[in-house]
């Protein structure tokens, strides 16, 4: 059955920053489509086409009839699936790239991450010329910096593409941080600050990247200076980690973690608990709750400059860290400690 043009395609468009991007496209009179390998929630104005990334017949269905095309889908970057996060971060993109130059789609937005360049130690007011991580913190990242360097080559005279990079996003309907440290916090594994808490991060509110990206949308075309870059969106007020996720954690009824435990120690011991996670995985699946990943990310500074987005988009921040944290913690009364997801 022929599907009506749109302007834009969201590709993960049903998930957390997909589905408050199909919101803001439509608040701004732009027609939109979606296609994930889910529907998570209902809306007229939307033409929804479910299917896999990896699977060609599944997204020619998609591609046809769009001039923009964002590009958000990716495995949860808390799984532990290296091949999946190839499969459709490093496969599914090719194919999309591929199936845009078939279709005609001129424009492709990818939702990369300020990550590409993080290799686990300290990164104050990273810029986006920083070369991408030769030791890549996981798998998830492995593969984001191939997906960019991918996307961004991709880009021509006909097909213009550029990167977002937001880092640590946050806002109502986040399923992966807010409730990871909910779920710390309620098995009583919130009680220690890891290192001297003095690490500053940037973490974004939701509305702020999904600014940033209808900003590179519009800015994208022929002869533009955002074809072929990436550039970092966050929202411009670095912040100690553990400030945040104190707020966060005492905003949703937890007690703030009072106890200091040294960086190295915990991140050794998290290494140690990987590899007999590994070894074990044959014979049990058990993976533990702080992973090197983590651990690094809350001990260690990583804030990104925003200054590239500010000059080429005129990017800023819509809403501020402050509001951002009221309202993500206003929008998640049902995690709040003796709320109704406390069964
Ligand atoms: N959250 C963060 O802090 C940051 C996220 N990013 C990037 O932002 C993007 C969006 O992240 P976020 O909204 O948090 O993630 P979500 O997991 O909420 O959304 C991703 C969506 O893509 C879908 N998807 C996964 N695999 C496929 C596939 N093969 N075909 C079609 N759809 C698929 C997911 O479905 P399902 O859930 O069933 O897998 C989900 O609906 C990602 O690219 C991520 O790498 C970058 C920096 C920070
Ligand atoms: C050790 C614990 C106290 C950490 C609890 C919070 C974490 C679950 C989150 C803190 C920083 C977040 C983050 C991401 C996921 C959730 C956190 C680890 C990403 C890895 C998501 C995907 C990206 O592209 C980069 C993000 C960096 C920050």
């Amino acid at each position: 059955m022929a599907i009506m043009d749109a302007d834009y395609l969201v590709i993960g468009g049903c998930g957390f920053l997909g589905q408050h991007l199909c919101e803001r496209l439509l608040e701004r009179g732009y027609s939109v489509r979606v296609f994930d390998i889910r529907k998570t929630f209902e809306n007229e104005k939307i033409t929804f086409i479910i299917g896999d990334l990896c699977k060609k017949e599944d997204l020619m269905a998609a591609i046809q009839g769009v001039s923009c095309v964002f590009h958000c889908a990716s495995p949860s970057p808390l799984s532990n699936n290296r091949e999946l996060f190839h499969k459709v971060n490093v496969e599914g993109t090719k194919l999309l790239i591929q199936l845009c130059k078939w279709a005609g789609v001129q424009r492709l937005v990818l939702t990369s991450s300020a990550s590409v360049v993080y290799e686990g130690k300290d990164i104050k007011g990273g810029h986006e010329d920083l070369p991408y991580a030769a030791q890549p913190i996981d798998a998830y990242t492995e593969t984001k910096i191939m997906q960019e360097q991918i996307v961004l080559a991709a880009n021509t005279k006909d097909f213009y593409t550029c990167a977002v990079r937001p880092h640590g996003i946050f806002g109502p309907r986040d399923p992966h941080l807010l409730p990871t440290a909910v779920d710390l916090a309620r098995r009583g594994k919130f009680k220690f600050i890891i290192g001297d808490g003095k690490n500053l991060v940037d973490f974004t509110y939701i509305d702020n990247v999904v600014h940033g990206h209808i900003l590179a949308s519009e800015n994208l075309g022929g002869g533009s200076v955002v074809c072929g870059k990436a550039y970092n969106i966050t929202n411009d007020e670095p912040i100690y980690f553990w400030t945040f996720m104190t707020q966060i954690v005492t905003g949703m009824g937890y007690d703030a973690p009072k106890y200091h435990l040294p960086y190295l120690l915990v991140y050794f011991i998290a290494v140690f608990l990987m590899l007999i996670s590994r070894l074990l995985s044959p014979f049990c699946h058990f993976i533990p709750s702080f992973t090197p990943m983590k651990v690094a990310l809350a001990g260690t500074h990583h804030f990104y400059l925003c200054d590239r987005a500010k000059k080429d988009m005129k990017y800023k921040p819509l809403v501020s860290l402050d509001d951002g944290i009221r309202k993500t913690i206003e929008s998640f009364e049902r995690l709040k400690n003796g709320g109704e997801g406390d069964s």
